[in-house]
């Protein structure tokens, strides 16, 4: 038996799932030791290999969340909110690392995650890429250097299958640009503007959301004044950078105490 993290994928016929799956096997410091999907699903009781096009490797999907956590040391997350906060119930009886990528959470699950942090550590981000994390330092920096004559505007685009909006990433960015400012993002908060609107607000924070065909995710952060814009931008071409960050955490979190941390801690930014 190998002394490697042993990682649990919940969620794994997910666009995330497999991808994750994908990056732990392929991956030299960490083993896969479960898989699990919604009970009901036409993958559970199946042998993952086959599930994901290729040949059996002898996995069999789970949907008992609390089988799959025995004796592993991480669970990574990209599922539903409500699946996500069952799963963060069940990490802390197993006493396992917690990494979450699930995205549209609203403040009460999120004060719900914060609770259980205090018993295992968890690691969430609405954006697991490196690239989009110093993005996000870079807003952040950017919006203490400017004062209210710069507009910010925050714009996202994704997938069609996706259900939440304003994407993960897209908060984390205007929290970004609210902090440099020292202004609270929820009272400057403006989304999706439609109809007479009246003119912008000076010192809002603009979100806005497109959805089509097979865009793996790209977020612009625009600051625009009289006479100048200045536009940082992150574009994501394949999944694998997502994956790639949760391993890292999963892999970061290996004897951390409780808490609950974020892609920051993990990347030392
Ligand atoms: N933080 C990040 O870097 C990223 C976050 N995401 C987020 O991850 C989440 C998933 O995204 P996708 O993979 O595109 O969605 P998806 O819909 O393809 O996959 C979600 C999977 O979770 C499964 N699931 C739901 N409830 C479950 C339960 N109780 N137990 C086990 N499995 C369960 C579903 O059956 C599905 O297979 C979304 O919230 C998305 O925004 C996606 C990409 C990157
Ligand atoms: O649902 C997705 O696909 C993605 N979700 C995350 C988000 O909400 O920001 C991260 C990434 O952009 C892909």
């Amino acid at each position: 038996m190998s002394n490697l993290p042993a990682i649990v994928i919940v969620g794994a016929s997910g666009r995330m799932g497999q991808m994750l799956i994908n990056t732990v096997l392929s991956s030299d410091k960490a083993r896969l030791v479960a898989v699990t999907e919604r009970a009901g699903h036409a993958w559970v009781g199946q042998d993952l290999g086959q599930m994901m096009g290729g040949s059996a490797n002898g996995v069999l999907v789970l949907d008992d969340p609390k089988v799959a956590f025995a004796g592993a040391d991480a669970v990574i997350d990209f599922t539903s909110p409500e699946a996500t906060l069952a799963h963060a119930a069940l990490a802390v009886d197993a006493g396992i690392v917690h990494v979450i990528g699930t995205t549209g959470m609203d403040k009460a699950h999120i004060s719900a995650l914060d609770r259980f942090a205090q018993q295992t550590p968890i690691i969430r981000a609405g954006n697991m890429s490196l690239g989009v994390n110093l993005l996000t330092k870079l807003t952040q920096k950017v919006a203490a250097a400017l004062d209210e004559d710069f507009d910010i505007e925050i714009t996202e685009a994704h997938h069609h299958h996706k259900v939440d909006a304003p994407s993960g990433t897209a908060l984390m960015l205007g929290q970004a640009a609210a902090d440099g400012r020292g202004v609270d993002l929820d009272a400057v908060s403006d989304r999706g503007r439609d109809g007479i609107t009246g003119a912008r607000t000076r010192g809002d924070i603009g979100f806005h959301a497109v959805r089509g065909g097979d865009i793996v995710g790209e977020h612009d952060v625009m600051f625009a004044a009289a006479g100048e814009r200045i536009v940082l931008r992150h574009m994501a071409t394949d999944r694998t950078i997502f994956a790639r960050g949760a391993l890292r955490a999963a892999l970061w979190g290996q004897g951390k105490k409780a808490g609950a941390y974020d892609m920051m801690d993990v990347l030392g930014l």
